[in-house]
């Protein structure tokens, strides 16, 4: 059993240790979900994982396990063995399974903050779910599993897990209480608790399901092919133009900013602070040429705007996004909407709940600008005259969106881009570009470019 389940955990595309040495080392069944029909069993497991270098990590596995093998559910299964309760099992990925799926909604519904062993379930009333609702599971490289509930509700299953608050549900909360119009409503969430030694585990989240939405990347995409199609014409010309969607984000991220510093602290930060903020930014960077040489070519230019941050005085930070970028936007027909307010997943939750300045959400969404006519250009397949042309238009767009989308956060905001906010705005877009080169060095080495790109010309 535990080789059948090292390997599918070894597959899945939420598994974040692929390329490195690992082994299974404990796995625990912490809770079931009620009133299960006779022949099923849904539990939900939590596998430690452990790494030759000692890191560990723990996961989280529903598990819906049948007395009978379950055609419809071949390609979600993840073995079969004899179980102390129920003799032979066939076991699944419970997630991929609508029986498992429409009980686990049911204990949603059951009861308002109902507590099944060590598992609590909590609603946040006003809306009513649609029990009859079919799920299906989102397909895509997601770090979670996220299951929609016809068009009704969506359910965020995080995978990798740690004891703790998970910024993603303290986010939603804050924001739906605070009657954000920019976030899909939080109507739920699951924790394990263990009282024993006093730590909760926050395991899975139940939404506003935002069916009609079109994700942001997308849309900017097909607004650059818009304008490559147009050769004599400019980005402001064309039917595709992006600049106003990119303002109408600009408002939505103040908006958004401004709820979170009004329900989370707000705090002054020190010469100090951004002493260490630059120190960790260059660390970051050493770390980089290591497995990026090409940096190297740019590796004074970066130093010199990290240790611009020294000359400033201090700086406020709060509640931010932490890995904004235009896959976490969707436009819906009433906006803007931003998601996945989970921080960057390499870094430990405790670490993702910190504040932060906004310009680190700000840079994000400028280098989804720069990223998008990038991408399109590198698939564009286009002969050397072309490309030159190409390239142009690239930086058109970028600049045309960029502008747009800073002057209206500005203006929201109240406030303009000083001299400060530009040091601090151009140090975490370095420090932005940095992370890309080592996440496209190792995910996707043919879009290595852009960010370096993004760095000019060598010095
Ligand atoms: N409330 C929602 N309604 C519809 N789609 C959503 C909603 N929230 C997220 N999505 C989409 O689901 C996918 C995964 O969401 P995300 O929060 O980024 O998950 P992960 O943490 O797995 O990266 C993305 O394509 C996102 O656009
Ligand atoms: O969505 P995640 O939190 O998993 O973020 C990671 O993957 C992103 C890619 O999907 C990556 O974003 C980079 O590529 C995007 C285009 O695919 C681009 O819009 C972003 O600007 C660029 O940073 C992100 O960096 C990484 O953390």
């Amino acid at each position: 059993m535990n080789e059948e389940i090292s390997a599918w955990i070894g597959e899945a595309r939420w598994f974040a240790g692929k390329g490195r040495e690992w082994t299974l080392t404990s796995q625990r069944r912490v809770g079931e979900l009620p009133d299960p029909p006779e022949g099923l069993r849904v539990a939900i497991e939590l596998a430690e994982v452990t790494y030759a270098d000692g890191d560990t990590e723990l996961y989280q596995l529903p598990l819906a396990s049948y007395t009978e093998p379950q055609e419809r559910l071949a390609h979600a299964l993840v073995g079969e063995w004899d179980d102390d309760d129920l003799g032979r099992v066939w076991v699944y990925d419970a997630l991929h399974d609508r029986e498992a799926m429409a009980l686990w909604l049911r204990a949603f519904d059951a009861a308002a903050n109902a507590t099944r062993g060590l598992l609590h379930f909590h609603r946040i009333p006003g809306h009513e779910l649609d029990l009859e609702a079919h799920s299906t599971l989102f397909s895509g490289e997601q770090s979670n599993s996220s299951v929609a509930f016809g068009d009704d509700a969506l359910m965020k299953v995080f995978r990798k897990v740690t004891p703790g608050v998970n910024p993603d549900i303290a986010i939603h909360h804050v924001l739906t209480e605070a009657g954000s119009t920019h976030v899909a409503a939080l109507y739920g969430w699951l924790d394990l608790v263990d009282e024993d030694t006093d730590t909760t585990i926050q395991l899975a989240m139940l939404q506003q399901f935002l069916r009609t939405a079109s994700d942001g990347w997308d849309l900017a995409l097909a607004s650059v092919r818009n304008l490559f199609a147009e050769a004599d014409l400019h980005a402001d010309e064309v039917g595709g133009d992006f600049a106003g969607e990119a303002a109408r984000l600009g408002v939505a991220l103040a908006e958004v900013h401004a709820d979170l510093a009004g329900h989370f602290p707000v705090e002054q930060r020190d010469a100090a602070a951004l002493d260490a903020l630059a120190s960790a930014m260059e660390g970051r960077l050493d770390a980089a040429l290591q497995v990026v040489p090409a940096l190297a070519d740019h590796e004074a230019g970066l130093r010199q705007t990290f240790d611009r941050l020294r000359a400033l005085d201090g700086v406020e930070v709060q509640q931010v996004h932490g890995d904004l970028h235009l896959g976490q936007t969707l436009r819906t027909a009433k906006g803007w909407k931003i998601v996945d307010f989970e921080g960057e997943p390499a870094k430990p939750l405790a670490v993702r709940l910190e504040p932060d300045s906004v310009w680190r959400d700000v840079a994000g969404m400028i280098r989804s600008f720069d990223y998008a006519p990038r991408v399109v250009a590198l698939t564009a397949g286009a002969d050397t005259a072309e490309a030159e042309q190409i390239a142009y238009r690239a930086t058109e767009w970028a600049a045309r969106n960029r502008q747009a989308f800073l002057e209206s956060y500005s203006a929201q905001r109240g406030t303009g881009l000083d001299e400060a906010a530009s040091v601090l705005l151009d140090a975490y877009l370095a420090d932005k570009v940095v992370y890309e080169a080592v996440y496209e060095a190792r995910n996707r080495p043919g879009w290595l470019s852009i960010p370096l790109a993004a760095l000019g010309d060598p010095a």
